[in-house]
């Protein structure tokens, strides 16, 4: 299928959660990515949901890895919707978040830093296919993003639903994930 036709199918996915389908899967996710093996992973960037698009809720994520990595130092992305390119703050007590025109929750000011440091990104995705690619809501602001990371970042999706077979319509802009968490399990793509 191609990516306008994969948007509105998991778009429609998502809207027909219920709220107790929505919090279980996000539950399970959290419980997929306590599993994640974080050894080396200095750097993490998350982005943070969307609710009302019932993305996953990161928030869960960034809350673990404050208890339980304290070391690991996070980062958050602001979207400048007028050049689809994205700055990365570090989520410190000088951190001071707002939410968009697009419901995204995102810093107004703090400390950036450059894609270069980030050891591991997760990456929000409508649909992803079995060789990594995925499909975003169209705009390439994480093609854009991931081009400008290091040559052994990982980029892993999370998705509450199971990949499609292919993406017919890839362009050489785009970027591949090499994980993604899903409610049951780490699904491993070849990258
Ligand atoms: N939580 C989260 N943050 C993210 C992303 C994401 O997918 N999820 N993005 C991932 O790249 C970027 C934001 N991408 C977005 C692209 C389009 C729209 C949007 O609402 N588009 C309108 C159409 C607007 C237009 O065409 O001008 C729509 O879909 O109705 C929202 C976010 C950066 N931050
Ligand atoms: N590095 C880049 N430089 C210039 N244009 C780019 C770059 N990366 C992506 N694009 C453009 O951005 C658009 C991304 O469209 P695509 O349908 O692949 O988005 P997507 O991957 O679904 O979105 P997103 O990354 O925002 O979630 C395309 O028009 C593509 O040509």
């Amino acid at each position: 299928m191609t990516k306008v036709e994969l948007r509105k199918v998991f778009i429609a996915k998502r809207n027909q959660l219920s709220q107790a389908d929505y919090d279980r899967l996000n539950h399970d996710l959290l419980e997929q990515f306590k599993q994640f093996n974080l050894a080396g992973v200095n750097c993490i960037h998350l982005f943070l949901p969307i609710h009302t698009r019932k993305e996953p809720d990161t928030f869960l994520m960034l809350n673990w890895l404050l208890a339980m990595h304290p070391h690991i130092q996070r980062i958050i992305p602001k979207a400048n919707f007028a050049d689809s390119t994205m700055q990365h703050y570090i989520y410190d007590e000088q951190l001071q978040m707002g939410i968009n025109a697009f419901g995204i929750p995102e810093p107004i000011d703090g400390n950036t830093i450059d894609p270069q440091e980030i050891d591991m990104v997760l990456v929000p995705l409508l649909a992803f296919d079995r060789q990594g690619y995925r499909v975003g809501y169209g705009k390439g602001f994480y093609d854009r993003f991931m081009a400008q990371c290091k040559q052994d970042t990982r980029f892993v999706g999370l998705s509450f639903f199971e990949p499609v077979d292919v993406i017919s319509d890839v362009n050489p802009f785009d970027q591949k994930i090499q994980e993604c968490i899903l409610p049951d399990r780490i699904c491993k793509l070849p990258g």
